[in-house]
């Protein structure tokens, strides 16, 4: 399920997480601090929840608002009962009157909203009054009425004025019928608030009706509405449960993290048994010794009426701070990644940008590489990125950063659009990052960069002159002609799009670079994205840690500071990070190794989210839950025809519920840099009569890349139909036993080619099935027909071995192929 922290909602409503804090407080909502998560279904509501609070705030005079004479202010009028700070654990926090239903109907309100208004005010009445009850803890005969809640507030006792079922007393004094009120929009919200509730009614109250005993009959539908029968029965068997001696309810649960079902029965005071029934309620499947994730474990706390808090980890808290206030923020460089295909002059443009600009203002300034580096046109600066673009895009997006503002697609004018500068659109577009197109080489006299538009066209980038929103700037990396007009241009879209950070606080940004040097130590090109990083700054930067010694620029120059954009060498970490690391300057060591310590518990968390991967297995079930919208497909194949066949295909199976995205496709092996952007964009990869190569397994494996290799165009896409559609049925799934590679061939009368070959990975059995791959491209599959070692006939050969390898009825093997073997498993369907 998916969630969004306080903080998060916070910023999305303008709100200080402090104030939104406070409202959530204000309205019942027990949550801890700026890190507790809210299910992102119930974000509207809360949403509408605290925006009426404000506007009831506003509404003073009105005297069918009693709620807003309530305000945080007037908290007194609640008993100031002392559990509240001495158990601050089991205390829900302060109940107040929910201003929710003070809606009128011409509010523009959520559909949760819209049904309570449905099913009765009872619900809002409940949530409003049934805290007042316990707090003051007296019998009470119900004279409520809408315009004089606050002398209801005292009111509250167990025995109901039943005079009929529309007047809110009735209600007021069924706590059982409560529960079922709300079953129509029984979400977690609800049942959070209801917790809330519950509790303040047993501390209050003098009967402690056992939340055990009412959850009885959570799974009965008992609609007042139908009719005094039911409605009596269930009270007639809540007065009976009262009788009984209370179990001891758990109301509030705080918990580090994950934990297994047995262990949550334990701090719940309950059976595993009953857990595990509970969880079945709620659709989940479940051992003893399972472990829950911590939105199950909240749901399922409510269901027992217990509020389970999840205590951020100190990373999560120091990694979510404030937002910087607009006012707090000011002007940054650009950061700029250049991309295009090979040979197109990225290298040249990227060095006659660097040396032009260094060296005109710093005479005799020392340039060294440390992957990026900034130049200053007319007193502002450009940071430019000296990855190659796609890296820069897919390694940092898969880490979670984004470290590109604008990207510069470099197109020779003489070559046009090739694969790369293809890729590069799709990568740029893929991170929604904006591109100005470089058409370079002008000086060339075969160059045609009338036609380059044309083709850039083709793939969405229709140039400003023609109408189109992408800026196109001829160049020669050779004569500098266009080099200032392509800089001014990345000034003019840096400040269309903003570019801001706050200077004036702790650094953060991404390790662009990292190596070991063998006089300083752990090296790494950090990019600062935000606050400002200065010499003696502790850091962590992934599973690394240490206080900057040194720091310098990009011409070698020792800086003291580095403000926001400012790409700069450090040295002092313990170890090497990953290029893609985020870092982030902390106030303390002590806090510091903590925290990188609590990162395996973040790897873990990693791999449950790569479990979140699309794959067709589990597409279906997925696309229902409404947890995909979109399918993003990479398709890579022998030829571009079958790509064109296949992309048609796919896009046609687009529906209501699902659109297909085909993000990236040509020909090929499948590379990790597929994988990598597979893996940033959350895709599948179709690959036609290709191999991903062992880099792109490896990646594809750790990542959970969900890669489907097809030799006829129809089955991928009746694979994918099928599994948008709920059929798909792999029984038999492929597996790969081995690879071998061909070091030479040998012709052997009456028999056929023979190719002496090293096995690189896993082994080669003689009854397995093998395709030939040449340069990524499979031109054969079929049997082995004969499989030697020496002289002697082997039944398989494993990696590290040289054996003889016959194909039957296929001789054209050529040095330097691939052979793959593979054996077909049966997979078992699970019932889903
Ligand atoms: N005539 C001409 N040649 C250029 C220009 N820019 C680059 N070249 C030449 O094109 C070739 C490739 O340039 P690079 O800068 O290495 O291209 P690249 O895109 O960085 O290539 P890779 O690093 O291999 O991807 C070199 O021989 C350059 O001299 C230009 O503006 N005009």
């Amino acid at each position: 399920m998916a969630t969004i922290r306080v903080h998060e909602l916070a910023k999305d409503m303008n709100l200080s997480s402090k104030d939104l804090l406070d409202k959530l407080q204000e309205l019942g909502l027990n949550m801890k601090n700026h890190m507790s998560t809210i299910p992102s279904a119930e974000v509207n509501r809360i949403k509408s929840m605290v925006l009426n609070l404000e506007k009831n705030r506003n509404n003073t005079g009105s005297p069918v608002q009693p709620a807003k004479t309530k305000g945080p202010e007037q908290r007194p009028a609640l008993p100031a009962e002392g559990q509240k700070t001495k158990e601050p654990e089991r205390s829900t926090g302060p109940v107040k009157p929910n201003p929710f239903q003070q809606q009128t109907k011409k509010d523009n309100k959520p559909n949760q909203f819209k049904n309570n208004q449905k099913q009765g005010q009872d619900k809002s009445f409940n949530q409003q009054n049934r805290p007042q009850k316990n707090n003051q803890g007296q019998g009470h005969q119900g004279q409520f009425t809408p315009n004089n809640k606050a002398q209801q507030k005292p009111g509250g006792a167990h025995q109901g004025n039943k005079k009929g079922p529309n007047t809110q007393t009735l209600r007021y004094n069924e706590p059982v019928l409560t529960e079922n009120v709300f079953d129509e929009e029984d979400t977690l919200l609800n049942k959070v608030e209801r917790a809330v509730g519950e509790k303040a009614y047993e501390r209050g109250g003098k009967t402690k009706a056992p939340a055990r005993k009412v959850s009885k009959f959570d799974d009965k539908k008992t609609d007042h509405k139908k009719g005094p029968k039911t409605f009596g029965k269930d009270r007639n068997r809540f007065r009976q449960n009262v009788k009984e001696p209370a179990p001891v309810v758990v109301k509030h649960i705080t918990l580090d993290g994950p934990i297994t079902v047995q262990e949550f029965a334990h701090l719940l005071n309950k059976k595993a048994a009953d857990v595990i029934k509970k969880l079945l309620n709620l659709g989940v499947l479940a051992t003893i010794n399972q472990e829950l994730d911590v939105e199950t474990l909240i749901l399922l706390g409510a269901e027992f009426g217990t509020t389970v808090e999840v205590k951020a980890s100190k990373e999560e808290i120091l990694f979510a701070e404030e937002p910087d206030k607009p006012e707090e923020l000011e002007e940054r460089p650009p950061v700029v990644t250049i991309m295009g295909h090979v040979d197109h002059g990225k290298t040249s443009l990227l060095d006659v940008i660097r040396h032009t600009n260094v060296t005109a203002s710093e005479a005799g300034g020392i340039t060294q590489h440390i992957g990026a580096y900034q130049v200053e046109i007319n007193g502002r600066k450009i940071t430019f990125l000296d990855t190659p673009g796609h890296e820069a895009f897919t390694a940092m997006r898969a880490r979670g950063a984004q470290v590109t503002d604008i990207a510069v697609l470099v197109v020779a004018a003489d070559d046009g659009v090739m694969p790369q500068t293809v890729e590069a659109i799709n990568h740029a577009q893929a991170a929604n990052v904006p591109i100005i197109v470089a058409i370079n080489k002008i000086d060339k006299e075969d160059a045609n960069p009338e036609r380059v538009k044309q083709e850039l066209t083709e793939y969405g980038l229709v140039p400003e002159e023609w109408g189109g929103e992408t800026i196109c700037v001829n160049v020669s990396a050779h004569t500098k002609v266009g080099l200032e007009n392509l800089l001014e241009m990345i000034l003019l879209v840096a400040e269309v799009r903003e570019l801001k950070a706050n200077p004036n606080r702790k650094a953060k940004g991404t390790v662009v670079e990292a190596k070991l040097d063998k006089g300083r130590g752990p090296v790494a090109t950090v990019l600062v994205q935000n606050g400002t990083l200065e010499v003696g700054d502790f850091i962590i930067a992934g599973t690394t840690q240490g206080r900057i010694r040194a720091m310098q620029d990009d011409k070698g120059r020792r800086l003291k500071k580095a403000p926001p954009s400012t790409p700069v060498e450090i040295i002092g970490l313990s170890e090497v990070p990953q290029a893609g690391d985020i870092f982030l300057a902390v106030d303390d060591e002590r806090l510091a190794k903590q925290i990188t310590s609590e990162r395996s518990a973040l790897k873990r968390e990693e791999a449950i989210q790569s479990r979140g991967r699309v794959s067709l297995d589990d597409l279906f079930a997925r696309i229902q839950q409404g947890e995909v919208r979109e399918l993003n497909i990479i398709i890579k194949a022998d030829v571009q025809g079958s790509i064109e066949a296949i992309k048609q295909s796919l896009e046609k199976l687009s529906n209501n519920e699902v659109r297909v995205n085909i993000i990236h496709q040509g020909v090929g092996g499948i590379t990790e840099t597929d994988v990598m952007l597979a893996s940033a964009s959350n895709a599948i990869i179709i690959g036609f009569n290709v191999r991903p190569d062992a880099n792109a397994r490896k990646t594809a494996e750790s990542q959970q890349i969900d890669i489907r290799l097809y030799r006829v165009i129809y089955n991928a896409i009746e694979d994918v139909k099928a599994a948008m559609s709920g059929l798909l049925k792999p029984e038999i799934r492929e597996v790969v036993l081995g690879r071998a590679e061909v070091r030479a061939t040998f012709r052997v009368p009456k028999v056929g080619v023979i190719a002496g070959c090293y096995v690189t990975e896993g082994k080669i059995a003689r009854n397995a099935q093998v395709r030939v791959i040449r340069n990524g491209i499979v031109v054969h599959e079929g049997e082995i027909d004969s499989l030697k070692r020496f002289k002697d006939d082997a039944k398989e050969v494993n990696a590290g071995y040289e054996c003889g390898i016959g194909l039957a009825r296929f001789n054209d093997i050529h040095e330097g192929d691939q052979l793959e073997a593979f054996t077909f498993e049966e997979i078992k369907r699970e019932l889903s």
